[in-house]
């Protein structure tokens, strides 16, 4: 057996099970009658709208992920994406290592993530989608002060920059249709989340995980859930994302079907719906032959953002089951966090639960 470094390894509770369950019956979800140029659009057919609402609000009870098809990005955006991000992660390490995220420039490239205080056999590319992106100096809540996240952009491959943030808009515009969506289907007014994204926080993630040697007791990234509103995931043909499924607690593979997109609810979502909708746990299995990308979009708010359970949603029978948080000081103590290494659990959600 191959030595491995001891930071990677995952407590045996939290190992990949040896015989891997493919998932079935996962909810795919066609978004054509909301394309701008759909023959089968709202106006013409309300009813096929609201079926689709209906589809979505009961895969986010349901499951809190979905696939997504005829969403509308263009396959040419989401190919060129890949093939630069398979550029930039096949130079050497010193290259990479130039655009090298630390302290004060949270994006970039990295190759020490630590999930839940194990480290993820992956390396990342982070890309803010605004430029700059406001948000606090400082975690103190008394601190007014505003700081800028800005990008770092590679050398090589040249033409990244162009390529991402092309490919951000369409994220932008998709993630944007899909919170439509939800809100309609939470009895909301279909704009109802989107004053939280006109100063918004969002990035782009690629991932890039090596084979490895021994996949049994590492991951590519540990268990966890996604903190923003919510994730429009793509990957490559090569499997290894696995989510929790709600009903038995049990991990299940989603193979990767050809430019669908995974949509993953967050926790903001959560929060906002009082947890009629709920995040779901996920994590990435490894395997030794094949190296596998991903590249999330994470729909994030403006950092004065003030999350709570929307006023709609509550009442005296269903009061509100999170404290108020501000969401520009909780995603700085958690990028603070991914640098305090193997020692500490980051911030998360679950501190705002009223118990
Ligand atoms: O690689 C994947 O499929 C999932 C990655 C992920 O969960 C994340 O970056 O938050
Ligand atoms: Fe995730």
């Amino acid at each position: 057996m191959v030595e491995i470094d001891p930071d990677f390894i995952q407590p045996p509770e939290r190992r990949p099970k040896p015989n891997v369950i493919e998932a079935e019956n996962i909810p795919v979800i066609d978004l054509s009658p909301i394309l701008d140029n759909s023959n089968n659009n709202i106006e013409k057919n309300p009813l096929v709208y609201d079926e689709l609402v209906r589809k979505i609000g009961s895969a986010c009870k349901e499951w809190g992920f979905f696939q997504v098809i005829n969403h509308g990005v263009p396959i040419e955006s989401r190919e060129r994406t890949e093939f630069v991000g398979k550029k930039f992660f096949g130079q050497k390490m010193e290259e990479k290592k130039k655009v090298r995220r630390d302290m004060v420039n949270v994006m970039g490239y990295y190759e020490s993530e630590v999930t839940k205080m194990v480290r993820d056999w992956k390396e990342v590319f982070d890309f803010t989608f605004e430029e700059p992106t406001l948000i606090p100096a400082s975690i103190d809540p008394d601190d007014k002060e505003v700081a800028h996240w800005y990008n770092q952009w590679p050398e090589f491959p040249p033409e990244m920059r162009d390529i991402i943030r092309e490919y951000a808009q369409h994220m932008k515009k998709l993630s944007i249709k899909i919170m439509e969506l939800i809100a309609v289907s939470l009895g909301l007014p279909s704009e109802r989340f989107n004053d939280f994204f006109k100063d918004e926080t969002s990035w782009i993630r690629l991932n890039h995980y090596p084979p490895c040697p021994n996949p049994n007791i590492v991951l590519g990234c540990g268990r966890h859930k996604d903190t923003g509103a919510l994730t429009v995931l793509a990957q490559d043909e090569v499997s290894g994302l696995e989510v929790r499924i709600k009903s038995d607690g049990e991990w299940l593979l989603v193979k990767p079907l050809p430019n669908a997109y995974i949509i993953n609810v967050g926790d903001l979502t959560q929060v906002w719906s009082n947890d009629a909708y709920e995040s779901i746990e996920h994590r990435v299995i490894l395997n030794t032959e094949k190296a596998r990308l991903s590249y999330p979009f994470f729909l994030f708010p403006a950092h004065y953002t003030i999350v709570e359970p929307l006023k709609e949603l509550i009442n005296d029978e269903n009061p509100p089951k999170y404290k108020p948080y501000n969401w520009g000081k909780f995603l700085v103590a958690r990028k603070r966090g991914n640098f305090m290494k193997l020692d500490v659990e980051n911030i998360h959600t679950g501190h705002f639960k009223i118990t």
